[in-house]
């Protein structure tokens, strides 16, 4: 609709235009220049809990609280000092207490003149939609089962400390852990046990992982933790200590079984020289091949 024919309405014929938006499921409302309503629809009314009678005249301070009015009043000066179209999202908390995630729609509209006399708004709940946006972040950013982070978000990582390190000519260095025998766990105990040992391994490492350290879920039973500011030698110490961690574990498999696990570690560090990353790996992960050849339960670099 050209906003010359919305005004048409808004003057002549104001009543067929509240039949028309009366009939739309989302909030609509307009407002004159000074930011005061000049009307809305049923769903708007419904959305703030008041009649329209009580709505027309008002601004949004004498509706909505100070913080988010002082947000909307804001959005609507700066709409009326650019008259065109003005798109946001944000969250609001209705008069009613409920918390929405709503996306405004506002447009300025002009007067026979030309001149902009106000502006138009809808309110759209995108709440759904943003609770989903939510759950396929955490999945793809973490591990379903262990809840610490899984390997696509342990790539991204890698790519970017290792920037940073080379950037800063830091060292970096990486551990890949992988638990000990956990094929026995599950042939002896079944899935849901190993499953839950995963669980437990994995939240043992997160809890003891240093504030820089980056622990994550790489494969099956195997773990990556990126260690920055950390050269081979000292991330050797730290692997030690990683698996004094889970040494330390007394798993309740049944009321009076404990299961004792170990893992076996290995460490690569950046080359200063050739700044790949995939070696660093490469080389972790064919010290933890020797490692599991050596007998298990120790680091290797
Ligand atoms: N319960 C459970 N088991 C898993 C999961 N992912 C991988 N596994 C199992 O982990 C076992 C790994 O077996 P292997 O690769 O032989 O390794 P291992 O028995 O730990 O032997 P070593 O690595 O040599 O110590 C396999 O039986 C997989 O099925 C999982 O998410 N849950």
């Amino acid at each position: 609709m050209k906003d010359v024919e919305l005004h048409q309405l808004l003057q002549g014929n104001h009543r067929a235009l509240l039949l028309v938006i009366d009939a739309l499921p989302f909030p609509i409302y307009y407002k004159d220049l000074a930011c005061k309503y000049l009307g809305c629809n049923k769903a708007y009314e419904e959305y703030v809990g008041l009649s329209r009678k009580q709505i027309i005249g008002k601004d949004v301070f004498e509706l909505f609280e100070k913080g988010a009015a002082a947000i909307f009043a804001a959005s609507d000066t700066e709409l009326l000092a650019n008259p065109g179209i003005q798109i946001y999202e944000a969250p609001v908390i209705k008069p009613d207490g409920q918390m929405l995630y709503v996306k405004f729609h506002k447009a300025t509209f002009c007067n026979e003149y030309g001149e902009v006399a106000g502006l138009i708004g809808a309110i759209i709940d995108i709440t759904e939609q943003k609770t989903l946006e939510k759950k396929f972040k955490r999945l793809a950013t973490y591990d379903d089962l262990t809840g610490i982070y899984n390997r696509r978000e342990g790539r991204k990582q890698l790519k970017q400390l290792c920037k940073d390190a080379v950037r800063h000519k830091r060292p970096i260095s990486a551990i890949l852990l992988d638990l000990d025998n956990f094929k026995v766990i599950n042939d002896t105990y079944g899935h849901d046990t190993g499953d839950m040992v995963l669980k437990k391994a994995a939240q043992s490492l997160d809890r003891y992982s240093r504030a820089h350290d980056f622990v994550c879920r790489y494969g099956g039973e195997e773990f990556m933790i990126i260690l920055p500011e950390t050269n081979k030698q000292d991330a050797v110490k730290i692997g030690e200590r990683y698996l004094d961690e889970l040494r330390k574990l007394e798993i309740q498999i049944t009321n009076d079984e404990k299961l004792k696990i170990t893992a076996s570690i290995g460490v690569g560090e950046l080359d200063a020289e050739f700044t790949d990353r995939e070696l660093m790996l490469k080389q972790a992960d064919e010290a933890l091949y020797r490692a599991k050849a050596n007998g298990k339960n120790q680091v290797c670099f």
